[in-house]
């Protein structure tokens, strides 16, 4: 409150600049409030999203995308999960303020309001949901809707505050970009996509759960049920390494539908076999450092195995029957 004060005096004392001093500062508080607004969006969040957006729309077609419906998309992509994370951030403003982690973010360190938040979170968000269906497709929009609310409501306003299991259901709203990548470019959704959506759904616990070992008292102080809270360090190492066995084989499936070909084959194991690595080093030996380093690996993963599935489809051509059943929309 006291630093919204600030803020607001040194806002009335611009407001009629009389020296180069006070130009000076004008500027200073715009970059400010342009900096606040752009943390909202959690942008190298929406950076490794945009990753999974991005290589699907090259598996979706023979050729590759044009660069226009890539910027499009990736456009949309941006406005959708920025004004998701927006909202997020107004929804979880009283555990914001608990947690040490995010204390420090526009709204609980009090350098925008709430009302100020909620109103730039709704407009990313209808904005992008009509960019998509005027410059890309309605199935894309749709896609993109059905990101943010599942996000938003179900995520966040329901599942976070009361279940353990929070980030294992919620976790399907961070596997939507992938769908919304391949809509862009198919304009309907077939069982590779269905594949992409479930690598990144079992990849989100064991992603999450790290970090949450080592924010447990933040989480717990917050009152928010994570699975380190309610049921304790031992039994989370163990759901981290049994999803990182599943993630192993969600993640290589594709390759026995004849949907990849032999370079996304080695680089899956190589990428899975260290993920399963970290996962059961953190099993044996419990500390800190392991847990750090499957979090930090965990992002790095999910980058370089969509990397790879876009350099194997240089070099593999699916199978037509690979895609069928599909799904498109009626209109
Ligand atoms: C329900 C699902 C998910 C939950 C609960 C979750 C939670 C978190 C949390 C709490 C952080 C720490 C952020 C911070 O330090 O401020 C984080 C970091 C991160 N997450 Fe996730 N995450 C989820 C899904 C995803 C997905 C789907 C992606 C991208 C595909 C992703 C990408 C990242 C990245 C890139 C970071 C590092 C951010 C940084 O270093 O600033 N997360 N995640
Ligand atoms: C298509 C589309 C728009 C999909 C939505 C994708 C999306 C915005 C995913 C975000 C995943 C994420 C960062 C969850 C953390 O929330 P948290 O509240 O647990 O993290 P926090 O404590 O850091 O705020």
């Amino acid at each position: 409150m006291q630093l919204q004060s600030t803020i607001a005096e040194s806002m009335h004392k611009v407001e009629q600049p009389t020296s180069e001093a006070g130009m000076g500062r004008e500027q200073a508080l715009l970059r400010l409030a342009v900096s606040d607004y752009l943390t909202l969006t959690k942008p190298r969040i929406i950076a490794l999203l945009l990753v999974t957006t991005f290589v699907p729309m090259f598996l979706a077609g023979n050729e590759p995308p044009s660069l226009a419906l890539v910027f499009w998309t990736l456009l949309g992509g941006f406005l959708a999960a920025g004004g998701a994370n927006t909202i997020n951030q107004y929804v979880d403003r009283d555990i914001d303020y608990v947690m040490v982690r995010t204390r420090r973010r526009p709204l609980p360190s009090g350098r925008l309001t709430p009302q100020q938040v909620l109103a730039f979170g709704i407009a990313l968000s209808l904005l992008s949901v009509l960019q998509l269906w005027w410059t890309v497709n309605p199935l894309t929009a749709l896609l993109a809707l059905a990101g943010i609310l599942y996000y938003v409501i179900f995520y966040t306003g329901i599942l976070k505050r009361t279940s353990t299991q929070n980030i294992v259901i919620g976790g399907g709203a961070g596997a939507i970009p992938p769908l919304v990548g391949w809509a862009a470019v198919a304009n309907e959704l077939s069982l590779l996509p269905i594949f992409l959506f479930m690598i990144v759904f079992y990849w989100t616990p064991p992603h999450f759960w790290a970090l949450a070992l080592m924010r447990r008292k933040e989480y717990r102080a917050a009152g928010v049920p994570m699975l380190p809270v309610l049921v304790g360090e031992r039994p989370t190492h163990l759901q981290i390494l049994l999803y990182s066995v599943l993630l192993l084989l969600i993640s290589l499936a594709p390759v026995f539908l004849g949907m990849f070909g032999p370079v996304y084959l080695v680089c899956a194991l190589i990428l899975n076999g260290l993920f399963l690595w970290d996962a059961v080093a953190i099993w044996r030996v419990p500390s800190n450092g392991h847990v750090w380093r499957l979090y930090k690996y965990s992002l790095l993963y999910l980058a370089l195995l969509f990397l790879a599935m876009g350099i194997d489809h240089l070099f593999y051509t699916m199978p037509a029957a690979a895609l069928s059943p599909s799904f498109r929309l009626p209109f």
